[in-house]
């Protein structure tokens, strides 16, 4: 059934079969090499406001675990950095692989982390989330790598301890008064190019904003986000695992990096 997934009939290497999208010239995740990242000392640091009170819901649709945002108006936004304006936070969500040794979409000089953090912003000049989409400045994400380790942040904790109530595809909880920048660690440092969604349709919309610095995560609670079903209640249980795109040909694109 064309419904694409993760899985080998429905996968990333047939996401083009209808989504055509994904085989563009500007598709993400890539492999970064730093001995190719460009220094650009122009880069400004980058800036997120958020309004704890925009946290509305948390979400698994299938594929991941979603946070979802009030992004009816410039409530809590990103600015700065390679982003001309404000952006609005929409949602955030991860990638994750079935053991600790892989489960993000971008690497670094091979690396892969556990999991990958995105939250989503949108450029309100385009009217609305589905008008940005379809233009190369209209969406920006900041992808966050989580790194398994023995000081694990604390304030993953509450995405975590949600996940009980939302195990099955299509289950959704109320998650409030929640700040996401404090998931952002120490360095502000990163990594910007232009890509695209993730997933299909695989829109070439996204100004990609990666932090250098990982967040550390504990073994545990990896295995928590593993707990997930891709299935609905009523079906048989399929672990929702591995919800990761391999890296992209980079064709030629430039990657800049705001740190020496
Ligand atoms: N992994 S990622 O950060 O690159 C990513 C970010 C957002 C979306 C998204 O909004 N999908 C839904 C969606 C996409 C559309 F293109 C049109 C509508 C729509 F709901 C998908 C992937
Ligand atoms: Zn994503």
């Amino acid at each position: 059934q064309s419904v694409w997934g993760y899985d080998s009939d429905n996968g990333p290497e047939r996401w083009h079969e209808n989504y055509p999208l994904a085989k563009g010239d500007k598709q993400s995740p890539i492999e970064i090499n730093s001995k190719e990242v460009q220094h650009d000392s122009s880069l400004s640091s980058w800036h997120a406001s958020y309004d704890p009170g925009a946290a509305k819901t948390i979400l698994n649709n299938g594929r991941t675990c979603r946070v979802v945002f009030d992004d009816t108006f410039d409530r809590s936004v990103l600015r700065g950095g390679p982003l001309s304006g404000a952006y609005r936070l929409r949602q955030l969500h991860l990638h994750w692989g079935s053991s600790d040794q892989h489960g993000s979409e971008h690497a670094i000089d091979g690396v892969k982390y556990a999991a990958e953090l995105h939250m989503v912003h949108w450029n309100p000049k385009h009217g609305n989330f589905a008008g940005a989409l379809k233009q190369p400045d209209g969406v920006a994400v900041v992808g966050i790598f989580l790194k398994v380790g023995n000081t694990p942040k604390p304030e993953m904790k509450r995405i975590l301890e949600e996940i009980e109530n939302i195990k099955t595809k299509g289950k959704e909880a109320p998650f409030q008064h929640f700040d996401p920048s404090i998931l952002f660690p120490k360095s502000r440092d990163y990594w910007t190019y232009h890509g695209s969604f993730t997933t299909p349709p695989c829109e070439e919309c996204i100004t990609w904003i990666l932090l250098r610095e990982p967040i550390e995560v504990s073994s545990d609670q990896m295995a928590k986000l593993r707990s997930l079903s891709k299935n609905a209640e009523n079906e048989p249980m399929s672990p929702l695992v591995d919800n990761w795109r391999p890296p992209q040909p980079l064709k030629g694109r430039i990657v800049r990096a705001s740190f020496k």
